[in-house]
């Protein structure tokens, strides 16, 4: 096995050696290179290497060394982890003898909010010689002091030689693994001052990542400590609206991660500034409101609002025992209708159309077999009723149906804006025009706000279409339209035939891939049923998703049919339904007349004054 290209070793590496470094877009430049060291005039900043590709090289003329990251890594001592086991890599080892604490350094955190019991805790101090070097240790679980980091304190200096550097050759681990005790919750920051922050303000197990955000070959020197945790907070410096370690520790740990809550931050970037601006408690509060960063589609139950399932709207059928069964059609739902040829499937799916747009939701209604003057035709009679149809006889004496222009004019105005269908009446055997049809039907939900999609009948269309996927070109249009109904809270119909041509139909018999009752929420199944005097026709509720109510075998709901209306309605009731733009028309006829007892009472008193 090779290795694997790591930003996180290039920046490891640079720490290692020198730890200024600055990067413009992927190249990372090492303030003096380490093969020529600037030369004699201690050129700066040419040398560089690619946080993308790992090529390095120096841009000094005289020295014009230029590479792969991995010979840098050889030259230059810093093992790579080519396959063989990482914790063969030999570091420096650190005199373990007890650290004085300076004044300086005592006086510098200060200024940070920083006790001096806090800073000797933990050792800070300042360089012998440079008291403007502040020191950090980092020792291990142990005590055993593994990393030191330098801090510059002296501005000219931080612009000269950069903010912080590391000793070379020391083994990263996390600051102030020392102070850690139990294994409940870690606290991890991105600096040194701010994990010194949380100590002062009292959170226990407060730790910072050795070589800033980018570095996390540290994990593997701390594995087996650090995943004893039960959980992580991440309370890295929050910028641009991120938080930085987050994302590396949460793809890298194999435990519960939290994240401290973007508001939490209160408008600061790190844990020492929120401290120094708003005191201890906005500290321990972040600590505490470190929330479990959310799997990407997952919510707590808890969240998701309870809704009463009698209340939720729904279309009704206007067949009352079928509401009984399956409460109507709810939005979100995909409805399969199926039933033999030519028993009465669009003529219901007709029916029920019209009692969606009856109940004020627009509907869509596409349909792969009959001309849309057909569907038209079919759903007047429907709406006229049986009284307000005339019936004719044609050339050889069969009835005709009509309505009156003025009775059609009424409906079509009742329906404008409630009523569309989609302009094809023959469906091609092209599967383009499926992704057409689900993109017509979302674009028409957005724009004319349907509610209720009826689809007939897609699956005689498929049949015809050619390809090996064919089923699964099936499931996967169903699952588009449930995706749909979910999406936009509507209803979608969908006709489909059944494989059988005799005897009763069950969910496992309606034609093509088996996953299609799988995926939708109620299967009916219509048939007509001529041999019986009482009634013309049955349905069947085959799935419920919802109650998981059926229509028990023997007892389906009994309809009859009328020829001159094409309208369906229950055995059991008698009435006559009366649609809206008639329901209108009654009602004006009725204020008229109240209007005129009105005026007739009036004109009565108007009379008597006079
Ligand atoms: N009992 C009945 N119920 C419904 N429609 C009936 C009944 N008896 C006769 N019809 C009439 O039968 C004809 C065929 O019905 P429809 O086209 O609705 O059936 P379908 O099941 O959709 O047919 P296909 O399987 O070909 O799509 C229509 O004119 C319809 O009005």
């Amino acid at each position: 096995m090779g290795y694997e290209l790591k930003q996180s070793d290039i920046l490891d590496l640079a720490h290692t050696l020198d730890g200024r470094t600055r990067q413009k877009g992927d190249e990372l430049f090492f303030q003096y290179c380490p093969y020529c060291h600037g030369g004699q005039s201690r050129d700066k900043n040419t040398f560089s290497v690619n946080l993308q590709t790992g090529t390095f090289h120096c841009f000094r003329s005289s020295c014009g060394r230029s590479g792969h990251f991995v010979e840098l890594a050889r030259d230059f001592g810093y093992q790579l982890d080519f396959g063989e086991n990482w914790r063969e890599k030999k570091f420096k080892r650190l005199p373990q003898k007890e650290i004085t604490v300076r004044d300086p350094a005592v006086e510098w955190l200060k200024t940070r909010g920083i006790s001096e019991e806090t800073t000797r805790l933990y050792h800070i101090t300042t360089r012998k010689k440079d008291k403007s070097v502040l020191v950090f240790p980092f020792y291990n679980e142990n005590h055993v002091l593994e990393f030191v980091k330098y801090r510059n304190t002296d501005p000219q200096r931080i612009k000269d030689h950069g903010k912080e550097f590391c000793e070379k050759d020391t083994k990263p681990i996390l600051f102030g693994m020392d102070h850690c005790q139990g294994f409940e919750r870690l606290v991890i920051t991105e600096g040194q001052i701010d994990s010194l922050t949380l100590a002062e303000c009292g959170v226990k197990n407060a730790v910072s990542v050795p070589t800033g955000c980018k570095g996390f070959t540290f994990l593997n020197y701390i594995w087996d400590w650090i995943t004893k945790f039960s959980e992580v907070v991440v309370f890295g410096d929050h910028e641009n609206g991120r938080i930085t370690l987050l994302d590396e520790l949460q793809r890298k740990l194999p435990i519960k991660v939290k994240a401290v809550r973007e508001e939490d931050y209160l408008g600061e970037k790190d844990a020492n500034d929120i401290y120094q601006k708003y005191g201890r408690q906005a500290i321990l509060t972040a600590v505490e409101n470190a929330q479990v960063v959310p799997v990407k589609c997952v919510k707590r139950l808890s969240d998701v609002k309870s809704v009463d399932l009698s209340a939720l709207p729904k279309i009704r059928t206007g067949l009352q025992e079928l509401d009984q069964i399956i409460g109507g059609f709810y939005f979100g739902q995909v409805i399969l209708l199926t039933g033999r040829r030519g028993e009465g499937k669009s003529t219901l799916l007709s029916q029920l159309d019209l009692e969606a747009i009856d109940q004020g939701y627009a509907t869509l209604i596409y349909s792969g077999e009959l001309a849309d003057y057909h569907v038209k035709n079919w759903m007047d009679l429907q709406a006229a009723g049986p009284d307000n149809i005339q019936v004719n006889y044609d050339e050889n004496n069969q009835p005709v149906s009509s309505i009156p222009a003025d009775m059609l004019h009424k409906i079509n105005e009742w329906y404008t804006d409630l009523a569309y269908i989609y302009d094809n009446n023959i469906l091609n055997d092209d599967s383009s025009e499926l992704e057409s049809l689900l993109d017509t039907i979302e674009a028409s939900i957005q724009r004319y706000d349907i509610k209720l999609i009826c689809i007939d009948n897609l699956m005689t269309a498929m049949d015809a279409m050619p390809g090996e996927d064919f089923y699964q070109a099936q499931s996967q249009f169903v699952k588009q339209l449930k995706k749909l109904a979910v999406k936009y809270d509507v209803v979608v119909i969908l006709v489909a035939h059944p494989r059988k041509t005799k005897e009763a139909i069950s969910n496992d018999d309606v034609s093509g891939s088996s996953d299609i009752t799988n995926r939708v929420d109620v299967v009916l199944s219509y048939s007509r049923d001529e041999n019986n005097s009482g009634w013309d026709g049955t349905l069947s509720v085959l799935k419920n998703r919802l109650t998981g109510k059926l229509t028990p075998k023997g007892q389906e709901i009994k309809l009859l049919y009328s020829g001159k209306s094409k309208r369906i309605r229950p055995a059991s009731s008698d009435k006559g339904k009366v649609y809206g733009w008639e329901m209108k028309e009654r009602m004006q006829l009725m204020n008229l007349d109240n209007m005129k007892s009105f005026h007739m009472e009036e004109w009565e008193d108007l009379t008597d004054e006079l």
